[in-house]
């Protein structure tokens, strides 16, 4: 339904035109005069109507004269003219004034209505797409505000490097074009000035292959000495039916966030080197340096120095802190195997290559390689170690095409390289190229007045691990710690201190649940005598059970220790076993056997202690915390200490009835774990 004004100085002619136009459905406003027709104009009187018929001649008045109101007060609406008296005259000046029909009387029924149709429908047509105009400038200016206030730098531009547009950010930059009316069409790097040649590389990618970039951190120095640092990555730009037009920048200002990341990583890489003595100062000094470069660096010690964590900290401190780091330890493959973990191999290039695969130094793109044993690599390898060196690139095995890589090489090994390249083992140019700087790590040893700070680092470590709250060693403990020799340097300290975690229930770490080895530093035996109250709750045992087997076996003990395995099952060592990983420093004949769950029913806390051959003092943990399931594994738990009536100690467990569950519930556990009758066994491992 549209609203038209019928204009006609004749009443007939309105009344047969607006029956007509009515009964098509729209709503008529008649006009016998002009003065009438301007006044139903105005928005008083409903506005504009959606089509204006008038006729050309109008007593005295000109429809053409009202037409070309119409057209001035409101553009869009479309005026259809009549007239009794056609001539070219009266036409040509309606197409001028922009009538949209020029109709000749007598007009029929049809005539008019289709007329007024045609002209409703390309008005509605025209109103459609000025809508469809005024929406897309609508949301240009909107985008336009927002391409302007994004605090980024945003730069399109056309395939040849040439600006489309640039935001404020972008025109902001120091030493590039400020004013928005010089930038269109101007060359990229002429426009960017001291920022274009960083920022190119991005946008060369995506012009090249019409894909987007990958993102990357760029820095640049400013006049005043300042760093500034960016994330730039570009995109295609398309035109609506999908063509190229270019690509768009967008260059992110990181130079806080930097900043933060990399005093951060430089803490985390740094903190985790324990050290304060002479030699650990002289080598952070030096990582300092070795970080912020890309030098090939090669890192030497004994085992267990921390050569990995060293290799670490010059990754996290450096610019290439982001990218990744990869680490291949080179002894732990077959010749064959570490080529293509190196450099990849394509799909056939030897039986069991199935598919293509990227090697280590590809995946480190952008980062760092850390190359552990390298005094363990085939001459093979070692040629295209030496040539990856020299030319940060290489083939992969199988493969025909080069492939460049850039990464940071950082080798380690605990064999003296220069032995090998006597015996000629090691090639002498690789070896060099190895070690363009040499980092020496101290054996522990050498630098022991760092041993109480690495023993502080090592009980805050595993507090958080096993959920303790141990404050520290004794000075007995910390006396056989400095007085050790460390052949296996730090790592065997922190051993040492995970041992000493495990056999201990107290706040503090007593010398008596170290290692033997340790132990025997100051003097003490490696399997000392057990400690008072389990010969009392020994021989308690032996006086109650002398018919069963724990009292049979516990007299078998106190005779020597040995015959304590009987009925005990030993730890898988060297097994994948959890528990025997855990436990792995422990005595070789220490007795376990391991519950895979401790029941419920178990006393609350069990302040027993017992023999075992290796000497240790074994002291229960309470084992709410079995219940709670937060221990993962290696609570040791003595089942002869499991509630009996009486103990001569006068601290026994619970008794009667709740007391024989549990402790058959928790030999049940035991002995399906070592699928053996649960009476047999005397001490348990639990691996919750
Ligand atoms: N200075 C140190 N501060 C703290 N922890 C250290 C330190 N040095 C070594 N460690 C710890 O000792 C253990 C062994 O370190 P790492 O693996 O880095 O030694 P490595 O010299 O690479 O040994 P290997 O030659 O056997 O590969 C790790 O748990 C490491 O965290």
């Amino acid at each position: 339904m549209a609203k038209i004004l019928l204009v006609d100085d004749e009443e007939s002619i309105r009344f047969t035109l607006s029956a007509f136009l009515r009964r098509d459905g729209h709503v008529v406003v008649t006009a016998a005069s002009l003065d009438e027709a301007l006044r139903a104009l105005e928005p008083a009187n409903g506005g504009p109507p959606d089509l204006v018929i008038t006729d050309i001649i109008l007593r005295g008045e000109n429809g053409l004269d009202f037409t070309r109101l119409v057209r001035e007060r409101c553009p869009f609406v479309p005026v259809i003219l009549l007239t009794g008296r056609p001539s070219v005259e009266s036409a040509v000046r309606a197409v001028s004034e922009g009538a949209e029909q020029y109709l000749t009387k007598p007009v029929d029924k049809e005539q008019m209505l289709q007329a007024a149709r045609t002209a409703l429908r390309h008005k509605a047509l025209d109103d459609e797409r000025r809508a469809l105009v005024a929406e897309r400038e609508n949301l240009r200016v909107h985008l336009e505000a927002v391409f302007q206030a994004v605090p980024d730098v945003l730069v399109t531009v056309t395939p040849d490097l040439r600006i489309q547009r640039m935001n404020l950010a972008a025109r902001e930059l120091p030493g590039g074009a400020r004013d928005a009316r010089q930038t269109a069409g101007r060359r990229f790097d002429e426009a960017l000035g001291l920022f274009a040649p960083l920022f190119r590389p991005v946008l060369d990618e995506t012009l090249g292959t019409r894909r987007a970039s990958r993102r990357r951190r760029v820095s640049a120095q400013l006049a005043d000495g300042r760093e500034q640092v960016f994330e730039i990555e570009a995109a295609p730009s398309a035109g609506g039916g999908g063509e190229f037009l270019g690509a768009l920048l967008v260059a992110r200002d990181v130079t806080r966030l930097a900043g933060l990341e990399e005093a951060l990583g430089h803490r985390a890489g740094m903190n985790q080197i324990i050290g304060r003595s002479a030699p650990m100062s002289e080598l952070f000094h030096l990582l300092d340096e070795l970080a912020q470069t890309d030098t090939t660096v090669l890192i030497t010690g004994e085992s267990g120095t921390g050569k990995e964590l060293v290799a670490e900290a010059l990754h996290r401190g450096g610019p290439r802190a982001l990218g990744p780091l990869v680490k291949v330890n080179c002894s732990a493959l077959s010749e064959h195997l570490l080529e293509s973990e190196l450099f990849g191999h394509v799909r056939g290039a030897f039986t069991g290559a199935v598919r293509d695969r990227v090697g280590r130094f590809q995946l480190a793109h952008g980062g760092t390689i850390f190359l552990d044993e390298i005094g363990d690599v085939s001459s093979a390898v070692q040629l295209k170690l030496l040539r990856v060196l020299q030319e940060r690139e290489f083939e992969r095995v199988g493969d025909t095409r080069t492939v460049k890589v850039d990464v940071r090489v950082i080798a380690a090994t605990n064999r003296p390289l220069a032995d090998l390249v006597r015996s000629g083992r090691l090639r002498e140019d690789l070896y060099y190229r190895l070690r363009v700087v040499e980092l020496r790590l101290p054996a522990l040893r050498d630098r022991r007045s760092d041993i109480p700070l690495l023993v502080d680092h090592f009980v805050e470590q595993f507090n958080i691990h096993f959920h303790r709250r141990v404050a520290g060693v004794t000075p007995v403990a910390l006396q056989a710690l400095m007085a050790h020799s460390w052949p296996g340097n730090v790592r065997e300290l922190r051993h040492a201190l995970e041992h000493g975690f495990i056999l201990s229930r107290g706040d503090v770490i007593d010398v008596d649940a170290l290692p033997p080895e340790v132990r025997a530093a100051v003097g003490m035996s490696p399997t000392p005598a057990p400690v008072q109250r389990s010969i009392a709750c020994d021989t308690d045992l032996q006086r109650q059970g002398a018919g069963n087997a724990w009292g049979a076996d516990r007299a078998g003990d106190r005779s020597g220790g040995r015959s304590m395995d009987h009925g005990m099952a030993r730890l898988p060592r060297g097994t994948g076993h959890p528990v025997a990983r855990r436990t792995a420093s422990l005595p070789a004949r220490q007795p376990f056997t391991t519950a895979r769950s401790i029941p419920a029913s178990i006393p609350t806390a069990c302040p027993w202690t017992w023999p075992v051959p290796g000497g240790e003092g074994i002291r229960h943990p309470p084992s709410r915390r079995y219940r709670a399931g937060r221990f993962r594994l290696s609570r040791l738990l003595c089942l002869s200490c499991l509630p009996r009536p009486s103990c001569q100690s006068g601290r026994s467990g619970p008794s009667g009835r709740s007391g024989r569950q549990a402790r058959r519930a928790l030999s049940t556990a035991v002995g399906s774990a070592r699928n053996t009758p649960p009476t047999a066994p005397k001490l348990a491992v639990a691996c919750g």
